[in-house]
């Protein structure tokens, strides 16, 4: 049977001290990630109160003043980290700006750290700004969700017949996870764009796996392998899981990173949601494993690094730090 649409999986049973109990998750985990790269989780163990929580976070601090945003622009980062303003990141670059405002944190490592020296671009401090509580809330939910990403990169590692903690050990206190926050604020009335214009245009993610969080308003669309574009609504306190690019490639393209998109929003409708873009520290060797080299299919891709990978994906997608090339 193969899926059109995006699956449900609980994924509670991965917490069972049974290590029998944890097979049927993990098949279908592997089933979701080589058929259609998107799948939902429930039984992840984030209570339904911390996402609420986070929502409110989200819209307190968009709504904060632009002149109190424009201090944290992620422009002015050296490591990626901060506020973007609407039309900062294109992601299809054939299609008008995608409208929305966006706030990157990550792992907060002080800028004389030796990893900070070995990689300023990927490591470094956060800039939270002057909103109380702001940085404590970031940093536990960060804490929440890579939790849950090891759990489900723990099932991948068994499902592709590697040690538990194959990719796991590249995931200790210097990963380069990010947590981001986006809203998209209806687009101005006198703003003219084309009937297929996107609140975020296809793409693929650039990582190993995203989990995100969507709101109640909808328009997040999965291309399917039958290439149709396929609605992955809202489900009250699921995530939505897809594999990213890195992944793909470390699976020698048997788990799929899937073009996604979100639709275009009706007049008025402001939309939040928290991507999760899980990524393994900059030093980790990526190359096809073994169970993915198989007699039909020879390893595709040469050894890069996560860092190499995700540095060369930034250059491409944001305005801001191509016209610094340029
Ligand atoms: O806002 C969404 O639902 C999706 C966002 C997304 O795909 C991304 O930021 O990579
Ligand atoms: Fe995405």
């Amino acid at each position: 049977m193969t899926m059109n649409n995006v699956p449900l999986i609980d994924i509670s049973p991965l917490l069972s001290d049974n290590r029998e109990d944890w097979l049927p998750v993990v098949e279908n985990i592997d089933q979701a990630c080589r058929e259609i790269g998107f799948f939902y989780i429930q039984g992840h163990g984030i209570s339904s109160a911390q996402l609420e929580s986070m929502f409110t976070l989200a819209k307190t601090f968009f709504a904060q003043p632009e002149d109190i945003k424009q201090q944290l622009l992620i422009a002015n980062s050296s490591n990626h980290r901060g506020w973007g303003s609407a039309g900062a990141e294109q992601l299809d670059p054939s299609k008008p700006s995608d409208w929305k405002e966006t706030f990157d944190m990550a792992l907060d490592i002080h800028p004389e750290h030796p990893i900070v020296k070995a990689c300023p671009q990927l490591y470094g401090p956060n800039q939270y700004g002057v909103l109380p509580g702001f940085q404590q809330q970031m940093n536990q939910h960060y804490g929440l969700l890579i939790n849950v990403a090891r759990r489900l990169l723990q099932a991948m590692a068994i499902a592709l017949k590697l040690p538990d903690d194959f990719f796991n050990q590249y995931f200790d206190d210097q990963h380069i996870s990010v947590l981001r926050m986006i809203h998209y604020p209806p687009r101005p009335a006198d703003q003219v764009v084309d009937a297929d214009a996107k609140a975020a245009g296809a793409h693929t993610d650039y990582g190993c796996l995203t989990l995100l969080l969507q709101d109640d308003v909808g328009g997040l669309e999965v291309r399917n392998a039958q290439d149709e574009w396929v609605a992955a609504p809202p489900i009250k306190d699921a995530l939505v899981v897809n594999i990213g690019d890195l992944m793909q490639r470390w699976t020698n393209d048997y788990y799929r990173s899937t073009e996604h998109r979100v639709r275009n929003l009706s007049p008025g409708v402001h939309r939040y949601s928290m991507p999760f873009f899980v990524e393994p520290r900059y030093d980790t060797p990526v190359s096809c494993i073994p169970s993915c080299i198989t007699a039909e299919r020879d390893a595709r891709y040469p050894l890069i690094t996560s860092g190499e990978w995700i540095l060369s994906r930034f250059a491409a997608t944001y305005a801001y730090r191509t016209q610094d090339e340029s």
